[in-house]
């Protein structure tokens, strides 16, 4: 032990003792006792992918990973495939942390991956191997309600505070059935069981907005998987990006879920000693192979026992990694540590005892007991279906929350607000009064006016998605994996609370552009006019999230959205009139959404003043009803192939394993 030595300054008694708990541990409960008890087992769990292999046209072996000779179909199969994991077993406790660890390619995230039955499906991937519940081998739609996994990344809505983000998270996440008062009391538990309660009014924030630090951002987001009082929590590196205090505080108060009667299994990467001194069991992998399984606190007299000796006063976890990296700074060192790898990998697997996989988590008692006294209303049977709650609350929630989130995303807002302000006033300065003059150049110039201010409506639509929803998608991304709710009701949602939105900025730029020009001086005509306008902008924001889903990074999404729009500018009827088309290219015009709305807005505004008739022959056949329809029926479709694609083609998609 270590003596407290004490400085006065100031009058003030200064001490450092570095055995001290944090203080945040101090906040924590240690009353939520945790009933249902899972012990976990993995028996023989192997996962491999395909590989390219280039093949060398003059010669097989040049460049090649394939030999000369031919090989034996079995072998060469083998050769394609890249074994991830290979035949690794393991358990996990109920009350105990289990620490993944090994060097960066080791399988640690393939590992907890398969455990969580959250390895994403690729083509070809094969995962073999049992993995046992309470005894039991596992059965997917028990093991999701039991287990919740928390996820590397942080995404979560920046201009939510901490509260609001946990309540969302529990009025999605538990059933109908369970008063909203009980989910309160929940997310209040959580955030005492987390030390969140002094920044639980608190905005999450994100890089442009300042929120809560990085620690108490993870623990937000473990929080946020704590709703539904899971029984086994999988953890993806809970501590990159964090500062060594605060990755200590997210593991502290991981280590009291743990001893809250929990299965805590996390990969970790170079845990401080501090930190690595929190876990029961350790699990070292490297090259898909485990190096060593058992408690963490033996693990160096383990290796020392095979006269890998750890020097004194260093940390244990730094000792592990040198020693099971493989280097390959020169092909010698490569072989070296390859070898001794091999070495360490078989000297497991012929010491290591098999795991028995019936339950040894013997059912806490009196913790039961107290927990039935203290919490029996918070017990909640979790309904079979995939979903915890019907569509029309799921529906309602997300709808109050992307309100709220509609008015707080300041940036945003101000960013669009100037932008309507400023070109509705310059595009009102430009051609004031134009609309009221009679000559036909004047009148002329008004379809310019017309297709700019479409033009200016579809790229508004259009950067008002590309900024925000990539983020926006993340999330939606993570929270589908967890099942809280329906592709449909937040697709719906979303459309619902978009709309008032960009009819509001519609409107405002319309009040401003329509009587600066001058166009005609009907309440209806105006009306239209804010309609089509109106439509434009949405079916261009429809168009924006359909690409940014399909595309999946915001990158792409943003060199392929402009040339939509810029296709659709080019046959939308202004540039080169709908008639002077040649054949072969003239159908393009009726795929231009932007030739519907310019077509609309003319048969708007020309129609019984003066030269009206003579400029509308250059525009289309159609009424203004009909092109309104097309445009209206456009923007279904697109918003239809947003929703298709949000559901199929980004939807959650899991490996399971062979015997599953
Ligand atoms: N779907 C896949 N296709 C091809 N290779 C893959 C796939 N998934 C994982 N790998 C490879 O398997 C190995 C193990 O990956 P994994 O992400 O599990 O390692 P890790 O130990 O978590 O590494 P890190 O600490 O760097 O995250 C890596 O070499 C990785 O490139």
């Amino acid at each position: 032990m270590t003596s407290v030595e004490t400085v006065t300054h100031n009058g003030v008694d200064i001490t450092y003792d570095p055995n001290e708990e944090l203080d945040f541990a101090s906040e924590l409960s240690t009353s939520a006792r945790h009933t249902q008890r899972v012990d976990l087992v993995w028996k023989d769990l192997t996962l491999s992918v395909p590989v390219k292999v280039k093949r060398n046209k003059k010669s097989k072996t040049e460049g090649s990973k394939l030999p000369d000779a031919a090989l034996p179909p079995e072998e060469e199969q083998a050769q394609r495939r890249k074994t991830i994991l290979k035949g690794i077993s393991g358990e996990a406790r109920a009350g105990t942390m289990l620490a993944v660890m090994g060097s960066s390619g080791a399988g640690k995230t393939s590992l907890l991956n398969l455990l969580a039955g959250r390895v994403s499906t690729s083509k070809g991937a094969k995962a073999s191997g049992s993995v046992f519940l309470n005894g039991e081998a596992r059965n997917y739609n028990k093991f999701r309600k039991l287990a919740a996994y928390v996820l590397q990344d942080d995404d979560m809505f920046a201009e939510l505070t901490v509260e609001e983000q946990l309540t969302y998270a529990a009025l999605l996440r538990l059933p109908s059935s369970m008063p909203r008062e009980k989910k309160l009391m929940r997310v209040q538990k959580i955030i005492q069981e987390l030390g969140l309660g002094k920044v639980k009014d608190t905005m999450i924030g994100s890089h442009i907005v300042r929120g809560i630090s990085g620690g108490e951002r993870k623990r937000v987001n473990i929080g946020t998987e704590l709703v539904t009082n899971p029984s086994l929590l999988f953890l993806d590196e809970p501590t990159t990006g964090l500062d060594s205090f605060n990755a200590l505080n997210v593991m502290t108060a991981l280590r009291q879920l743990a001893l809250n009667g929990r299965t805590i299994i996390s990969t970790i990467h170079q845990p401080r000693s501090s930190i690595f001194a929190l876990f029961d069991q350790l699990c070292l992998l490297s090259e898909g192979r485990v190096m060593y399984f058992g408690p963490a606190k033996d693990a160096v007299t383990y290796f020392s026992a095979l006269n890998f000796r750890s020097p004194s006063q260093f940390n244990p976890a730094d000792f592990f990694l040198d020693l099971l990296s493989v280097d390959p700074r020169s092909a010698e060192r490569e072989a070296n540590t390859k070898a001794r790898v091999e070495y360490i990998g078989d000297k497991y697997a012929a010491q290591a005892t098999p795991i028995a996989a019936e339950a040894q988590g013997v059912p806490d008692m009196e913790a039961a007991a107290v927990e039935e006294e203290n919490d029996s209303n918070d017990k909640v049977q979790l309904r079979e279906t995939m979903f915890q709650t019907n569509w029309f609350n799921e529906f309602r929630v997300l709808c109050t929350r992307a309100m709220k989130l509609a008015f707080r995303e300041r940036a945003a807002n101000g960013a669009r607000l100037g932008q309507v302000i400023f070109f509705s006033i310059l595009l009102g300065l430009i051609w004031l009064n134009n609309g009221r003059k009679e000559s036909l150049p004047e009148r002329q110039s008004l379809a310019g006016v017309l297709f700019f201010i479409v033009i200016n409506q579809s790229f508004g639509g259009v950067f008002a998605v590309i900024f925000g929803f990539p983020l926006e998608r993340s999330v939606v991304t993570r929270e589908r994996a967890s099942n809280m709710y329906r592709t449909s009701s937040y697709f719906l949602s979303k459309t619902a609370t978009d709309l008032p939105k960009t009819l509001f900025f519609n409107t405002l730029f319309s009040i401003i552009v329509y009587w600066m020009v001058g166009f005609k001086e009907t309440a209806a005509a105006f009306f239209i006019f804010v309609l089509i306008i109106f439509l434009t902008s949405v079916l261009s924001e429809s168009l924006a999230i359909a690409v940014s889903i399909m595309t999946g990074d915001a990158q792409t999404a943003a060199g392929i959205i402009p040339v939509f729009i810029i296709l659709a500018l080019l046959f939308g009827g202004f540039f080169i009139e709908s008639g002077e088309l040649d054949g072969w290219i003239s159908w393009a015009k009726y795929l231009s959404f932007i030739f519907y709305a310019f077509n609309a807005l003319g048969h708007n505004e020309f129609p019984g003043r003066p030269h009206g008739e003579k400029i509308l022959q250059t525009f289309n056949n159609l009424t203004i009803t009909e092109n309104i329809l097309v445009l209206f029926a456009i923007l279904i479709i697109f918003r239809l192939i947003g929703y298709l694609f949000l559901k199929f083609l980004r939807g959650p998609k899991f490996l399971k394993l062979e015997s599953e």
